[in-house]
């Protein structure tokens, strides 16, 4: 048996035994691969660890449940029992084989499912159900052993990992990002600590950024919102080798402990939005998480959109809640000085901050009168499954990149004009798409705009939604190119969630690889994937690994289509649209 306090009732075996469960049941643990687990050693516990702490810790398979209880009331709701430090060893060692896997290209990244979770443990103290920090320790084998030289932690659990917080306080090279709820310091761990104005010390400081949540019932919304206006722009200014989630998933509905209202299914754009980063090398390792139902449906989102495969946008997403909008002001305030993406709050609020209306059925009222129980949520929506990775019809020639599939030049018309009413109306008539979103650089071109008329003339239920962005000249402002991306652009596509999204670069738009690569994936998040792209190349065209599904490429002044099909299409599709 095992001593524990009421509070540590939630956190049982069976949270790891549904969620991999669940994984098999949906087919998706057979599309992964599995890493072996195995214990830390003692130098890798003391990266994060004091050795009295560990030596304490030590002892505990061998003391008596009285011995166990003492020792337990020196730290604050967390249990031990006579086999849970060989556990703890196996949740680090777990964790430093992911990042191992990761770092070394041996996956591009993975989700480590285990307990007791970690961000709560300190240095010299256990807490919050936590031993050993995992994700902490992770940062420091990742930067020690692979020489990683900037770590973005994500913690995206419904609690403030104050642990992780103290470790790297005063550490540049580890951005850690928490939001968490706060109520004004009235929940869990209650401290003054965990508000937005703990930005990091001496020269950390910039590089801890809280977001409080000081009401319950948050939202999908509320979720994107925090992303698009407070961490994507500090996280891609930050530019990681390495991105670490502290994936606790009790910051989603029927959590006893969160209380919140977001749906298992914005873990999938949650960690979509973050796979464009450090070269897509992610690995998330689970925190908290109590309701078994809403646990297991967050962990397979979140694996599904790892393996690569699309999402469709959670319903009526709006703007954020009023509180929301206030914590995201403070915290943006609180960090301006630290960093250059920084919209104006005013210009901010104003373009894209557009406060939602006040929710109805959600109340934090009603939320809080319901038993966890009796909440109910709908099941995430089915999603595609695609058989085709990445397709590409190529001029003759041209060899086909390697994880590519050759669709035969026959299926790729000569002319524009008949491709784009080939491609459009196809995309129109198949009624996958009823509204575009046609991002342009430059200026508004012919072609396209020919294209676009097709599209309205052919299907009245068309509305196509134009911004017309300039290019960065080059890539010197990338960062305000960005922050228009994510602060504008995004908020903007989500709520607006388009059928399709159709992207141009034309010649001597001057926007460079990166910057395309990281726009082009960042829209893939929209209309489930499908995407267009109008784009001039020279030379023999072929793309690898590309995000995106079509791509039209001028060369010789003829248009050649390049159709990648990319996680998106089920076979049947792909056929239609050839
Ligand atoms: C891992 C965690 O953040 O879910 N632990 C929560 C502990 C709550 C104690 N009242
Ligand atoms: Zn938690």
């Amino acid at each position: 048996s095992r001593f524990c306090s009421p509070a540590c009732k939630i956190e049982v075996p069976e949270r790891l035994t549904v969620s991999h469960e669940a994984l098999v049941r949906t087919g998706l643990a057979a599309r992964c691969v599995s890493i072996a687990v195995r214990e830390a050693t003692d130098e890798e516990i003391l990266l994060v660890h004091s050795e009295e702490y560990l030596e304490a810790v030590k002892k505990t398979p061998y003391m008596t449940l009285e011995d166990l209880m003492a020792f337990t009331q020196q730290y604050g709701d967390v249990y031990f029992h006579p086999n849970i430090y060989h556990c703890a060893k196996l949740a680090v060692g777990a964790t430093l084989q992911l990042v191992d896997s990761v770092m070394t290209g041996r996956v591009r990244n993975g989700i480590a499912l285990v307990r007791p979770p970690g961000h709560h443990s300190q240095k010299s103290a256990a807490s919050g159900f936590c031993i050993f920090n995992n994700v902490a320790i992770g940062a420091r084998y990742a930067m020690q052993k692979y020489g990683a030289k900037r770590v973005l932690i994500v913690d995206w659990d419904v609690h403030h990992g104050q642990g992780v917080q103290y470790c790297f306080e005063d550490d540049p090279n580890v951005l850690y990002f928490s939001w968490h709820r706060y109520e004004h310091q009235n929940f869990w761990p209650n401290l003054r600590e965990s508000d937005y104005d703990s930005v990091g010390k001496e020269k950390g400081a910039g590089f801890n950024i809280n977001v409080p949540w000081n009401k319950v019932g948050m939202e999908n919304s509320d979720y994107l919102a925090v992303f698009f206006h407070v961490l994507l722009p500090v996280a891609y200014e930050f530019c990681p080798d390495l991105v670490l989630v502290s994936a606790g998933f009790d910051s989603a509905i029927g959590d006893p402990e969160g209380k919140m209202c977001a749906t298992p299914d914005i873990f999938a754009h949650l960690t979509h939005l973050l796979m464009n980063l450090a070269g897509g090398k992610l690995c998330a390792v689970l925190e908290g998480g109590y309701n078994l139902t809403s646990l297991a449906q967050s962990v397979c989102q979140t694996v599904q959109t790892l393996l690569g495969d699309p999402a469709p946008l959670p319903a009526d997403l709006g703007g954020p809640c009023e509180s929301v909008l206030k914590s995201i002001h403070c915290v943006r305030s609180a960090h301006k000085q630290y960093w250059s993406s920084d919209l104006p709050a005013s210009e901010l609020s104003a373009k894209s901050l557009k406060v939602a209306e006040q929710k109805t059925g959600n109340e934090p009222e009603a939320q809080e009168q319901r038993s966890p129980e009796e909440i109910v949520w709908p099941e995430p929506p089915k999603r595609l499954c695609p058989p085709v990775r990445t397709a590409v019809a190529l001029p003759e020639g041209v060899a086909c990149p390697d994880a590519c599939k050759r669709c035969s030049s026959a299926e790729a018309p000569s002319s524009l004009y008949s491709l784009s009413l080939h491609v459009l109306c196809e995309c129109v008539c198949a009624g996958s798409v009823c509204r575009i979103t046609v991002s342009l650089y430059i200026l508004v071109c012919v072609i396209v705009c020919r294209a676009v008329h097709v599209l309205i003339c052919v299907c009245v239920c068309v509305c196509v939604c134009v911004c017309v962005c300039l290019a960065p000249q080059g890539c010197s402002d990338v960062a305000g190119f960005m922050q228009a991306v994510l602060g504008l652009l995004l908020p903007l596509g989500y709520e607006y969630n388009p059928g399709l999204v159709l992207l141009v670069r034309m010649p001597g738009s001057g926007v460079c690889e990166s910057v395309w690569q990281q726009l082009a994936g960042l829209l893939q998040g929209l209309a489930q994937g499908h995407t267009l792209v109008l784009m001039q190349v020279r030379g023999p065209v072929w793309v690898k690994y590309s995000p995106v599904n079509w791509w039209m490429c001028i060369q010789d002044q003829n248009w050649q289509l390049c159709k990648c099909t990319n996680s998106c299409y089920q076979q049947a599709e792909y056929i239609r649209y050839s």
